[in-house]
């Protein structure tokens, strides 16, 4: 039997397994992970590239590509009437539903989600219309409610600018318009201000920030980058080779890490109070040796052994389980405790 769903827990993603299985190989993207996200609140999930972080945001959103699949576990989502909903067992007509409506995904990328032959009015109107009952003009003093929401300057002209017509910044206030103009209650947002140089990056976070406040969203973040988390999440997941290997709240995060791989991490994110000294003499930025084994390849127990400055002979023997550590947080890690 599924454990309940605690009341303020919106999102309940349980020993979730997603795997792209072809005659030769499974790559398992995703490999037994759990988290909980609470409502209003945003949920980082953090880690290099290919460790499995938009596989899971897929997951959720049922946007998996073939031959990925998912092949075990659950995804509990709480929709706004209170009821749960296991999405690991939805079919596409179910999704269609949800999606928009009840869960929207922002991307790195604003072209993904918008279509370069249509006005950006036009398009967060018709996003209106597929959900909501609303006529033409409706749809329209919507959107440009929306415009105005997410700080277009000049809302009503730009009301009917193609997206070529925008900035990088602008498309993507224009993207996350779209995603949030029917009030969804889960926002996953996958690396959204990646491509972003970093004083727009830092308006689009203030902006989410901001929306999240006054609409009560929770959200769930996938980013590489740790500054980035340290800006907009209350609580981390820290994924490596498709597993869960840390979490903590944010605070908790940062004080202490209790994985080498968040230690790794935390020492190669670029901070210039540390990289430079009074004197003006840079010191070298710390790198993690070698990168993430390919998943169809992961060594036989801890998945980041071969690259870990504190592994131990119990580290090479079977992934170590993901258990309490300290407090608030968990790790996968069987050093942790030393640490
Ligand atoms: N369509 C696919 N077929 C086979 N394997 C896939 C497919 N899509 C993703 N994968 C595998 O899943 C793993 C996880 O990919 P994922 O995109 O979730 O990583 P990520 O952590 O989000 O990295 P990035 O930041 O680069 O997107 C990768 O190793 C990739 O090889």
């Amino acid at each position: 039997m599924t454990e309940p769903l605690a009341s303020d827990v919106i999102l309940s993603v349980r020993d979730l397994k997603t795997w792209f299985v072809t005659r030769r190989v499974t790559a398992k993207a995703v490999d037994g992970v759990t988290f909980d996200l609470k409502r209003g609140r945003t949920l980082a999930v953090v880690g290099e590239s290919g460790s499995g972080k938009s596989v899971t945001g897929l997951s959720i959103m049922g946007l998996l590509s073939r031959p990925g699949r998912i092949a075990g576990g659950s995804i509990l989502f709480r929709d706004r009437q209170e009821r749960v909903h296991d999405l690991a067992g939805f079919g596409q007509r179910q999704f269609r539903k949800l999606r928009g409506s009840e869960i929207a995904m922002i991307f790195q990328e604003p072209m993904t989600s918008l279509n370069p032959l249509f006005t950006v009015g036009d398009q967060i109107g018709e996003m209106i219309a597929l959900h909501e009952l609303v006529d033409h003009r409706e749809a329209r003093r919507r959107a440009l409610a929306m415009l105005k929401h997410v700080e277009i300057p000049d809302a009503e002209s730009r009301l009917d600018d193609y997206p070529h017509q925008m900035s990088g910044g602008m498309r993507q206030r224009v993207m996350i318009a779209m995603a949030l103009s029917c009030s969804p209650s889960l926002l996953i947002a996958d690396e959204p201000t990646t491509a972003l140089d970093v004083t727009i990056q830092a308006q689009i976070l203030d902006l989410l920030r901001r929306l999240q406040a006054e609409m009560g969203m929770s959200i769930l973040f996938i980013t590489h980058n740790l500054g980035v988390v340290a800006e907009i999440a209350h609580d981390v997941v820290v994924m490596y080779g498709g597993r869960v290997v840390e979490q903590a709240p944010v605070n908790d995060l940062f004080a202490h890490q209790r994985h080498p791989y968040t230690k790794g991490l935390l020492a190669s994110t670029p901070n210039a109070a540390r990289d430079i000294d009074a004197a003006g003499q840079r010191h070298a930025l710390h790198s993690i040796p070698g990168s993430v084994p390919p998943i169809t390849d992961l060594p036989p127990g801890c998945a980041f052994e071969p690259r870990c400055d504190f592994a131990i002979a119990p580290c090479r023997a079977a992934p170590p389980p993901l258990v309490p550590a300290g407090p608030h947080g968990a790790s996968r890690c069987i050093r942790s405790a030393e640490l």
